[in-house]
């Protein structure tokens, strides 16, 4: 029987900070591998424990991967490591994000673009730009999400299932569709959350659970292959899902099982909403069938049981919701309804 541990605190949670004790510029993260049992901080000194440290999902969350992006240039620079090698190894140390590469970028231009014997500061300042930037998003994204949701569920208390996690372990604010969830909690909107355990490395079961028992939220943890039997009860009155990349026509790179839950909410009616930063927008990208989906090790699916030695596991990371299933995406520079008004270029920055 898992050890059911008492409510956590309540109060910020600091998933990533940077630190200049005498030794050196560190960056520290909240281990997110060992929540909710553990709250263990893991110090990187060089770019190489930080690239560990998102491979293993210790740092995740397309928005916070930005900010590691961003803060691993930094570090590089602060510690005298080759910048292009660090940008690198950082921004293909996992592929769907593409706030990854997208942080990487900014603090490495930054450095480039610095005066001599500036290029550390230049790469700070931007990384620290960056995730004011991040914090600003979150809260403009609660704002408008929670009058998103006034208008789609008349009436209020609202009874939301999410997917994955979204809250302020992968943010510099509060999160993305968690931040919305938060702001319905705070005005006292929510009255359920349908949390995802969200197989295979769970981290709805681990950490979206974690949140909302700080939050103090009323909240219900399902397997997920119990959400079709939600929405048949018509206990589901909005899902509410992050993003790790959106294309141009609005195709959305979420954590896998999104697509199912779009699929259930197209056919019982119900709003299915995207919760996203412009950051994680890549107009680039014309459509979902050009987002690289990341394939994790199979033994993420194949140990949980464990399953007999040599069992092959289809173990992709993440999948594709199309367009049309896909009732608006929530930016923090406006709203999109991928099918009335498919215009994301309108609220991305130029
Ligand atoms: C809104 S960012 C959170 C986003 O990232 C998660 O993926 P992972 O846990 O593998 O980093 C998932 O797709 C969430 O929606």
């Amino acid at each position: 029987m898992a050890d059911h541990f008492a409510r956590p605190e309540s109060g910020p949670i600091p998933a990533l900070r940077w630190e200049e004790p005498p030794e050196g510029p560190v960056l520290v993260v909240l281990d997110q591998t060992r929540l909710p049992q553990e709250e263990v901080e893991l110090v990187c000194t060089d770019v190489q424990a930080l690239v560990g440290a998102i491979r293993t999902l210790a740092v995740r969350g397309a928005p916070l991967l930005g900010l590691a992006g961003a803060y691993g240039i930094a570090l590089a620079a602060a510690r005298g490591y080759d910048v292009n090698e660090a940008a690198e190894a950082l921004a293909h140390a996992r592929p769907t994000a593409v706030n990854l590469e997208y942080g990487v970028r900014r603090a490495v231009t930054a450095f480039r673009e610095a005066g001599s014997g500036q290029g550390v500061a230049a790469a700070l300042a931007e990384a620290r730009a960056l995730h004011a930037q991040d914090a600003a998003a979150s809260a403009a994204m609660a704002e408008q999400g929670e009058r998103l949701l006034a208008e789609l569920v008349p009436g209020g208390g609202y009874r939301i299932l999410t997917h994955c996690n979204t809250g302020a372990l992968v943010s510099g604010g509060e999160g993305t569709a968690f931040a919305v969830v938060m702001a319905a909690h705070k005005a006292g909107e929510l009255r359920r959350l349908w949390v995802d355990e969200t197989r295979p490395l769970l981290q709805g079961a681990r950490l979206t659970t974690y949140e909302a028992a700080r939050a103090g939220m009323a909240y219900t943890l399902l397997a997920d292959n119990a959400a079709g039997s939600l929405f048949t009860a018509g206990e589901v009155d909005a899902v509410l899902v992050g993003a790790d990349r959106i294309a141009a026509d609005g195709s959305t790179a979420n954590k896998v099982g999104t697509y199912p839950l779009a699929v259930l909410a197209k056919y019982h009616h119900v709003p299915f909403v995207v919760v996203a930063p412009t950051t994680t927008v890549d107009l680039a990208t014309p459509d979902g069938s050009a987002i690289e989906i990341e394939q994790r090790a199979g033994s993420e699916v194949t140990d949980l049981a464990p399953s007999p030695l040599g069992t092959q596991a289809y173990n992709p990371a993440f999948d594709i919701t199309p367009p049309e299933l896909i009732t608006a995406i929530v930016t923090e520079n406006g709203i999109v309804s991928p099918v009335t008004s498919p215009s994301l270029a309108a609220v991305c920055p130029a």
